[in-house]
């Protein structure tokens, strides 16, 4: 169904109960006041990074820490903004999507922050992006208690505090049509959260708070910062009052670190280390850069190979630095029925805690309520009486490009076990991802999208460069065929029909096509999530 709110502005979706509560005149207003004022911008900068990519990937650029922005690293006079109410102590941070039940779970998890998903873990559906924020809606006003099998919901005392992910500017949200272009899927979710949500967040002593996906510079930054404030203007809300954690997760932001928080100091509460969009972000912008650069196993690339504790080094360092919290990432071990890959399970997350801890990070994600006490119990160790550790600068970290790009020091094997299992896993995600399920328990493990497009993506990497298994076979498009039919007949026996046959052909063309497609999610919503042209 199809509503025109002005001449200008249509909504296309179709309408689900309540969706009028979300998409009022005047919401939508000002997600079209931000798209008019921020869209150019947008696809500049998407421009940018497409022309980066294809430098790197022909040699033409590598990629170093910008000369232009020295003076911002070398000025010692800046820190970012003071921790907002809410965010003083984020020792343990649960992730998930926003479906109703997850919402409840998550907040009353004991976790201190829940990142409400709309990005890696959410399949963007029409229903999850408009459904996700009713339910956001109604949690922050307490309205959302309701039985399912025989269970009550209902938000306890002390629930954790919201940080809203929106989508990353790289998608779109074909729903919502300006001047019959479809809206930046950024300005979407954090247009309709912010509109709804902000001035309610302040009244119960929180606010509105942000984690930022898949930047690729500083210029970015600038813009979501540009956002703010005009969002907080149009508001009257007073400006630095937004608070914005900014995932680090792609190479070229790696090398920004610094001026990514002084871009948005006013708002900056943190960087995070997003660990799988970054490995992702590596294969995608050095596909075909040779033998150098290519991964083994995904299994294998941990975060104790020398170039992925560069990088949460440098982020530690960096954070500290200026005042700001440094946020780990996601293991992606969950608990599981089978008792012991349930005690392999912990014992895996205890590990990866511990490390982020002893390096520094005032805290750090998990995936599932049922891993918060081991997040919480090592950083509390670690922290004694403190909610941070802003105050260990990690002055003796010292890490170069070369650290940061020594993809080769990661060494390892790829096997078929390793290509098989990234067959698999991509069918089992993409199919679910389809059904409109963004994360999902596969092989006891946490798999979203950033996940799955590691997996597609190292096919095609391995493919490219004829990468050889142990017995010396190399791994062509025909070896991944076969293995694609094989894999695919056991997982329909186990599944059933499903939406298999789609997940095959988005496969076939992300991980064999060609050329190397930046994301599965664009076109995967373009074909199958949307049916606006
Ligand atoms: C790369 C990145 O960006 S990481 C961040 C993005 N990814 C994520 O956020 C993944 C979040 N995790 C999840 O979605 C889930 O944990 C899954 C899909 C992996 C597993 O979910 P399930 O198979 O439902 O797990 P399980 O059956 O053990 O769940 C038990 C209970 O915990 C709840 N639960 C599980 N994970 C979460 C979560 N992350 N948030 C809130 N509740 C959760 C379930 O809803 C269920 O609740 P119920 O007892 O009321 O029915
Ligand atoms: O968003 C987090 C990641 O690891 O990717
Ligand atoms: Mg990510």
């Amino acid at each position: 169904m199809s509503a025109r709110f002005t001449s200008r502005i249509e909504v296309a979706g179709p309408r689900g109960e309540r969706f009028d509560e979300i998409l009022t005149p005047a919401a939508v207003d000002f997600i079209a006041k931000l798209d008019n004022a921020f869209a150019g911008r947008r696809r500049e900068l998407l421009d940018e990074r497409r022309r980066r990519c294809e430098e790197l990937a022909a040699g033409e650029r590598t990629l170093d820490f910008l000369p232009e922005t020295r003076w911002i690293r070398n000025d010692p006079s800046w820190q970012v903004a003071q921790p907002a109410p809410g965010l003083e102590d984020r020792r343990v941070e649960i992730t998930g999507p926003t479906d109703r039940k997850m919402t409840v779970n998550a907040l009353n998890s004991d976790a201190k922050v829940w990142l409400a998903d709309f990005e890696d873990a959410t399949s963007p559906t029409w229903a999850n992006i408009i459904g996700g924020q009713l339910n956001l809606y109604d949690a922050i006003r307490r309205n959302i208690d309701f039985e399912s099998n025989g269970k009550q919901y209902r938000i306890g005392d002390n629930p954790a505090t919201i940080v809203a992910r929106p989508r990353g500017w790289h998608l779109v949200e074909k729903h919502i049509r300006i001047d019959g272009r479809p809206v930046s899927a950024s300005l979407v979710d954090f247009g309709l959260y912010f509109f709804h949500n902000a001035r309610q967040l302040i009244a119960r002593g929180s606010g509105p708070y942000f984690y930022l996906p898949k930047l690729e510079s500083h210029l970015e930054a600038r813009l979501w910062n540009d956002v703010f404030r005009m969002a907080q203007d149009e508001l009257g809300i007073p400006q630095g009052t937004i608070r914005a954690t900014v995932l680090i997760e792609t190479i070229p932001a790696a090398f920004e670190m610094e001026e990514i928080l002084y871009e948005l100091r006013e708002h900056a509460a943190g960087l995070n280390a997003g660990r799988w969009d970054y490995i992702f972000s590596i294969i995608k912008n050095f596909a075909d850069a040779g033998a150098d650069f290519v991964l083994p196993d995904r299994a294998e690339v941990t975060m104790t190979v020398p170039f992925m504790r560069a990088y949460t080094e440098l982020l530690v360092s960096t954070c500290h630095k200026r005042g700001a919290y440094a946020i780990g990432g996601m293991a992606a071990f969950i608990p599981s029925k089978d008792p012991e890959a349930n005690a392999v399970a912990f014992e895996k997350v205890r590990q990866d805690k511990e490390r982020e801890a002893n390096d520094g990070f005032d805290g750090s994600w998990v995936a599932h309520p049922g891993l918060v006490p081991v997040c919480d119990e090592v950083f509390t160790e670690t922290l004694g009486g403190w909610p941070n550790q802003l105050g260990r600068l990690r002055d003796d970290v010292s890490v170069t490009a070369t650290d940061l790009l020594n993809v080769a020091s990661a060494g390892g094997d790829v096997t078929e076990e390793g290509v098989r299992s990234n067959i698999n896993v991509a069918l089992r995600y993409v199919d679910s991802w389809l059904r409109g399920t963004g994360a999902a328990a596969i092989f006891n493990l946490m798999e979203d999208a950033a996940t799955a497009e590691i997996a597609r993506c190292q096919v095609w990497q391995w493919v490219r460069n004829g990468t050889k298994l142990g017995d010396g076979t190399a791994i062509t498009p025909e070896l991944v065929r076969q293995w694609l039919d094989e894999e695919l007949a056991s997982v329909r026996a186990e599944l059933g029909d499903s939406r298999l046959d789609d997940a095959r052909e988005i496969f076939e063309e992300t991980a064999l096509g060609e050329k190397l497609p930046s994301f599965f999610t664009t076109c995967a919503y373009a074909r199958y999530l949307t049916d606006v042209r």
